[in-house]
Parts: C-alpha cells; structure tokens; sequence
C-alpha cells in the first residue's frame, strides 16, 4: 500500500481519537453516574473505541517510512497503549471480573470480534532486533559449549536374561514374518487358481459389461462428487481450494510490507545524518549570534531594572529557567513585583501551607457531603498527554504540504525548529553562567554589595541525599560482567530460551454469547480468546513498551490457573517471544538443589533479578506455583523444599518499581493445595483458564490438523469431533492429532480420506476434564479477592446500583423520591 494509505489511517486514528477525548474531557464535568449498568457501557464502548485507535495506530507506525512522523504516531500509540489499559482496570474495578463481553457494543459500533483483538505492535521486537540477535547467538554458544563439555556416554548394562529376552523376541518375530510371507503366497496362487477356473465359464460380452458397470459407476461417482463439491463453493458452503494458497495480491503486499520497513531503516539513518549536521550548522552559524543578542538583552534588562527600581536585579535561578524568565514579555517591575512576591511566599511558606491545607480539607468535606452518589471515572495518567500529542498532530502534521515529498523523508525545516529550541537552552544556560558572574560583579562595583552563595549549598544538600539512598542497594556481584551473570544463569538453567511460539498461535474463539447469559443471570465460562486478550493487555503490552509500563496500572505478578493442558506454559513462552523477554524459570522444581542454604538463595534471587532488571524486558516463570505457598507439603516432596522461596520472593518483589519491566508468572493447575490468602497476596492478578468451548474446539481441531501436515475435506466431521471433545483440554487434542497423523496415515490420505470417528479410540483413552474439577476450580477462584467481591457485588445487586460507598445515601435518596 501506498503512503498517503498510511497518512490515512493516521489521520482517520486522530478524528477519532478528538472525538474520544472531547466525550472523555468535556468542558463541564461529567456528573457521575448512578446506574452502575450505564456506567459500565460507557467504560467499555471507549475501550472498544481506543482499541479500534490503537489498531490503526499500530499499523500506521509499522508501515510509515517518515521518520519525523514515526516519532509522533509513536507517542500517540504509547498513550493509547496506555490509555487502554486503564481503561481495562476500570472495567476490572467496576465489574469484580477479569473478563468483560462487549458482543453488544461491538454489535452496535458495527465491528467484528477481530476488531477487538489486541494488536501487538510489531515494534517490541523489531526495534530490539540487535539486542535479541546477540542474546540469541550468546544462548547459542553457551549451549553448545555445555553439550560438548557435559553429555557423558550413555552406558547401558543388560542382564544375561534380558539379553536373551531381545534376541528370542526378535528371532520369534522374524520366524513370524517368514512364515506369513509364505502362507500369503500359498494364498495368492489359490485365489490365482480359483479366478483362472471362473474365466473360463464366462463370455466376452459379460466381462465386457462387467467391466463397463464397474467403470460407469465409479465415474459416476466422481463426476457427482466434483458437482456437489462446485455447488458447495457456490453457495459459499465451502472454500475453493484455490483459495487456501495466499493469493499473488496478498504475498506482495506482505513483500511491499517488508520493503517498506527495510526503507524505514534507512531514512532513519538520513534523518540521525542530519540531525548532527544541522545541530552542528546551527552551533556553529547561529550560536554566536545567539550568544551575543542574549547577553545584550540580559544587559539592557539589568540596566532597565537599575533604572526602574533603583537597584540591579536578583538573577533567576537556574530551577526557575534563568534567563528565559526574562523574556517571558514582562515589564521589568511585573519581574521585580514577581521576584519580591516569590520572596515573601517563601518566607510565609510554612503558616500558608498549614491554612492552605486545612481549608483544601474543609473543602473537601464539604465536597464530600455535598458530593452526588454515583460512579466516577478513575483520574488518568494518558489523558493529558493524548490531548497534547493530538494538538502536535493538527497544528504540525494535519494539514501539511507534503506534495513535493514523495518519498516520505524527513523535513529539514522541522529538524532545525526542534534543534534551535535546544540549543537555545544549551547555549543560555552557558551565557546564564557568565552573566551571573558579570551581574555580581556590576553589583559590587556600582551597588557595593556582596552576592550570595545560597546556590551551592543547596546543590550539596541534594547530592549528599542521592548518595544516601544508593549505599541502601547493597550490590554482592558488583565486581562480574552482565555477560559472567548471564552465562551462569544459563548453565544453571535458571534462564532458559523460550519455545517459538507467538500469541497468535494460542488459538480460540471469541465467546458469542457473554452479554445474553449474563442478562439472564449466568456467569459465562470466558472463551480462549478472551484468555489471549487478557495475556495481552497485563503482560505483553507492558513489557513491551517502557512508557506504558510506568504510567499504566503496575501488574508485577499475575497466576495463570486452569487444568492441565489449557496452554499455561504456552502463554508464558508467547510472552518471551511477543516482547523479546528474557524467561527465568524459577519453579520449586527446578530450582530444588541449587543454590543451597541461606545465602546461596539469596544469590541466586540476586542474580535472577539483577539480570533481569539490566537485560529487560524479562519474565520469572514460576511453574506449580501452588507449591511455593503449599498449605502443608507432601512427604516425598519435603526433600525438594517447595517453599524455599516463600519468604524472600515477596521481599524482592517490593524492589521491583515502575521503570523495572520484569513480571512473575506463575502457572497451576491445583491450586487447592495452595494456602489462599498468601498465594492471593503474592500474585495481584489471577486469571483462570477455563478448557475450550465448542467454538474453540473446532476452530483447534481444524488448525491442528493442517499443522501436522492432515487435510481437512468435507470426509472429517469437524462439527461432530468438536461436540464429542468436550470437556478435553487443548494439549489432549495436540496428543490425539499427533497419535493419529503418523506419516504412514499421511501418505494414505489421497485414498483414505481423514474422518471424525478415527479420533473417538484415542480421545477415548483420555480422561477428559471432569465437570467437578472444573466446578472445583470455579469454586476457588470465587474464594480469591475479586471472586469474593463479585458474588458480594452480585448478591446486593438490587440495593446496588450506586457505588459501594455511597450505596446507603443513594438508597434513601430513592426511597424519599
Ligand atoms: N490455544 C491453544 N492453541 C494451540 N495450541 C495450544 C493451545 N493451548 C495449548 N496448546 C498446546 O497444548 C499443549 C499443552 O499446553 P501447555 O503445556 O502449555 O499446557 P499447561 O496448561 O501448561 O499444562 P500443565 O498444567 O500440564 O503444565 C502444548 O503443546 C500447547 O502448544
């Protein structure tokens, strides 16, 4: 696609998004909202709304090849990154559930259920591309010297009956196979015999029409079958084959797609190119002029003071802007008005504040007696800089000229604009230096007076604080290399490289059916796609981007619960890979035996965290995690020490602050064994993994099937298979469809077509997930904080309407009415 197709989308991103904020930061505020049904629609149709921004923000800024413009769209995208993830907290917040169905509103915006997919941008990895290229090769190398230095030789000992055991099974089975080789030969010449006997009673003409019967029939046959099939693809019942490859039109556009990121690349590098060459033109040409007029006009201005006043001024500090101050169009007695007043705010500092703080109290009680009952929208952290970013968009790129840019590169006059304003600062700062020193030195020789040093003492004050606060942060490898750090996390396989799997291929279908069966009072099971689009918003986007992990609602550890073979271990690994995360692997299991002792946990938790602070984005995979917070650990696993890690791992956790992108994830299946309120303590989101819905399950079945190298023809009931699978677990689907597609059934497929009732034996062998296990389940997650909440929230329904808080006042309030 072209560029202005790009162009498009970005300002098509921008209409909405003035829209969006319009409604969000209205001129008067808006009341809050009684009806905690209303409220909660409103949160979501701007959910919905910013995630249709985010999507076209994101394709915008993958495919844009203007450098100047990435820059922009990249902001805005953070933000509505950011944006959107409060929003999501909001719903949690509001709704008691980690799950929300929006089937109506986006029924209502006219949008499909992939509408709703979050995005991840392509940024995380590719902007890290480098980074992940020499970890991969560092990984590498690491393995490969451990291969070579650790496999010992593999010894096998045979007992003397053993050995006999092999040899007889083997001559056994080739007596077997000789003696069936001759007794299918003494069969065939019998069958030979018989047929020579029977061809000598039968006619030309009855062989003749024999053969014809036969031959008619199976072409038939054929030619019915291709009609049925055209007549299928016709009513759009079925897909032309010709339709499954990627169309010509579609590999080159994803080709076109490629070409235009590898030229992004290099009008990336024109634009550093000029950035250094125009701030070298600008220091060189225009900074000594600069110099000068500053240093003029700072001189007319002491003299006007002087004049003015009677007295040469006080020099703003550095903190207030020095100079710049000056030239903030005042006259020079507003400034010295200004300065007096500043002055005399400082000496009054500490009675004012006292005042000022017990009326903002005073006012705030009255606020809160005469505030409406009702809910409110959390304040947000994105909304100000979207509002700002936007205006950037429509004063700088909306309307641009950009007919003579054809190729889309960077616009010089922009560069200079920014880089002026830049080394303005820089060289004011400088000038601000000499004429301090140049305003004291007047004062002492015009005024007699001696110029303070109140500067620097405060200067030391500051440092002497910072200094402080890093011997806190006590380092125990200070004096190794990150790379020493990494290798040995490596060989002790604390940090393992994650699986190729990417979020897309946790696959799942979205649930049709929320909103009716809540109307109707029934808690819908969530649908796997539900599960991927939480995974993305509390961990991918996060780790993905820096800025929307400080500013977004902080999620450091979140536990995937569900039955074994939903996929948990799956989910982590696609994070890794989504983001370019480092994967620790910090399972009781794993980490048994290693480390011993007190200290020696201390080090290891030292160095997991430590790389995974200064190699971030980075994922600690806790698996089993109920055996951290066992409620009293089994006997043959006491050797292993399951809790060893229960007391310091929440004490590091506290360490771990906004700009840290690292996350736990811990992943269980019996989470009954688990002590719930530690557990729940630990992890501060818990998401429960339900097994696939009939929906899922046909859309795995099929998948599954194409990837391990089946066809699916109208031969394979998929309809059928996926309504007799239920209640298994997508790894017990993975483990059918690989019993079944052995390569020997591969090669049968043009004959013997794959079919439904081929998979009934082996998923037969399975157990699938009981309903009491999943009912179990179900039952433990309504015990975890936000369960409690939502069946408190869903029992009070009726006196509920209003906020928790002012629930009583709002009650009155209606029965008066
Ligand atoms: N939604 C999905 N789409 C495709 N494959 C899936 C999906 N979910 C799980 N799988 C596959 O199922 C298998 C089992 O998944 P995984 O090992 O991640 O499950 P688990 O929940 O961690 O199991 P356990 O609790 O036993 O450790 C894996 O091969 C995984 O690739």
């Amino acid at each position: 696609m072209s560029h202005s197709t790009y162009n498009k989308l970005w300002s098509e991103a921008h209409y909405e998004l003035s829209c969006l904020l319009d409604e969000e930061l209205p001129e008067e505020p808006l009341r809050p909202e009684r009806d905690r049904v209303v409220f909660f629609q409103r949160l979501a149709t701007f959910y919905v709304r910013y995630v249709q921004i985010f999507r076209k923000l994101e394709e915008a800024y993958d495919q844009s090849v203007h450098p100047q413009k990435r820059r922009v769209i990249r902001q805005v995208l953070d933000g509505v990154m950011g944006r959107v993830l409060e929003l999501k907290n909001e719903m949690v917040e509001k709704e008691f559930s980690e799950y929300h169905y929006m089937d109506d509103i986006i029924q209502d915006l006219k949008l499909t259920p992939e509408d709703l997919e979050i995005p991840i941008p392509k940024y995380f990895i590719r902007e890290r591309n480098k980074v992940l290229q020499d970890r991969e090769r560092m990984f590498a190398a690491i393995l490969n010297q451990m291969d070579v230095t650790e496999k010992p030789p593999v010894m096998r000992m045979l007992t003397l009956e053993r050995a006999i055991k092999v040899i007889q099974v083997a001559e056994r089975a080739r007596q077997g196979r000789l003696r069936a080789k001759f007794m299918r030969e003494i069969h065939k010449d019998s069958e030979r015999q018989r047929k020579a006997e029977e061809q000598e009673e039968v006619s030309t003409d009855q062989a003749a029409v024999c053969i014809q019967k036969v031959w008619r029939g199976f072409m038939q046959r054929k030619i019915t079958k291709r009609l049925r099939e055209e007549e299928m693809i016709f009513l759009g019942m079925a897909m032309d084959p010709k339709l499954s490859y990627p169309s010509q039109t579609k590999l080159d556009t994803i080709n076109n797609e490629a070409n235009r990121r590898i030229r992004q690349d290099e009008h990336e590098d024109d634009y550093q190119k000029s950035i250094g060459s125009v701030i070298y033109q600008l220091k060189e040409v225009e900074g000594p002029e600069m110099k000068e007029t500053m240093k003029d006009q700072i001189r007319q201005w002491f003299i006007e003071c002087r004049d003015a006043t009677g007295s040469f001024p006080d020099y703003p500090e550095e903190e207030d802007g020095g100079s710049s101050l000056i030239f903030a169009e005042k006259t020079p007695e507003e400034l010295a008005e200004e300065l007096a007043a500043k002055e005399e705010e400082d000496a009054n500092k500490k009675p004012k504040g006292k005042e000022e703080t017990k009326e903002k109290k005073k006012k705030e009680k009255v606020d809160d007696e005469e505030e409406e009952p009702g809910l409110k929208m959390l304040p947000s952290a994105y909304l100000a800089d979207l509002e700002r970013e936007h205006k950037t968009f429509s004063d700088i790129w909306k309307n641009r000229n950009e007919s003579k840019n054809f190729s889309q590169r960077h616009d010089l006059e922009l560069i200079k604009e920014e880089k002026r304003k830049e080394i303005e600062v820089e060289i004011r700062k400088q000038v601000d230096e000499l004429m301090r020193q140049e305003l004291a030195n007047w004062k002492l020789a015009v005024d007699k007076e001696k110029s303070g040093k109140v500067k620097g003492a405060a200067k030391k004050k500051k440092a002497s604080k910072s200094g402080k606060r890093k011997k806190k942060d006590k380092d125990l490898t200070a004096d190794r290399t990150i790379v020493s750090l990494f290798e040995e996390l490596v060989e002790q396989e604390l940090l393992k490289k994650a699986d190729n799997v990417k979020l897309k291929d946790y696959l799942g279908d979205y649930s049709y059916l929320g909103t009716t069966l809540r109307q109707s009072d029934i808690e819908p099971m969530p649908s796997l796609s539900d599960v991927r689009q939480v995974v993305a918003l509390y961990a991918v986007l996060p780790l993905g981007s820096q800025a929307v992990h400080e500013k977004a609602p902080l999620v450091k550890t979140m536990l995937l619960v569900g039955p074994s073979g939903v996929g948990k271990k799956m989910l982590v690994h696609a994070i890794c890979q989504e983001t370019g995360a480092n994967l620790f692997d910090l399972s009781p299991l794993n980490v048994a035996g290693k480390y011993p002792g007190k200290s020696g946990l201390q080090m290891m938790l030292h160095l997991v965290f430590k790389v995974a602070r200064l190699m971030q984005p980075s994922v600690i995979w806790i698996g089993e995690a109920e055996k951290m917070f066992y409620k009293k650990v089994p006997k043959d696993e006491k050797e292993l020490d399951p809790k060893r890690l229960k007391k310091d791992l929440p004490k590091i956790l506290k360490s771990i602050k906004g700009e840290d992108c690292v996350l736990i994830v811990g992943t269980t299946s019996d989470p009954h064994s688990a002590d719930l309120k530690s557990l729940c303590k630990f992890y501060n989101k818990i998401i429960l993994i339900p097994r696939p819905d009939y929906a899922s399950r046909y859309v795995m079945w099929k998948e599954l099937i194409k990837k391990n190298g089946g066809e699916v023809t109208s031969d394979l009931d998929l309809s059928s298979l996926a309504k007799i699978s239920d209640g298994y677990t997508q790894g017990h689907m993975v483990q059918v469809v690989r019993s079944i597609l052995t390569d020997r059934r591969i090669q049968q497929f043009p004959k013997r077509p794959l079919t439904a009732s081929e998979f009934v034996s082996p998923l037969a062998r399975t157990d699938p997930v009981f309903q009491e296990e999943e009912e179990a389940l179900k039952n433990w997650y309504a015990k975890t904080p936000l369960g409690k909440k939502r069946i408190k929230a869903a029992s009070g329904k009726e006196g509920d309407e209003e906020s928790p808080k002012t629930g009583g006042k709002g009650g009155k309030k209606k029965g008066k009415k």
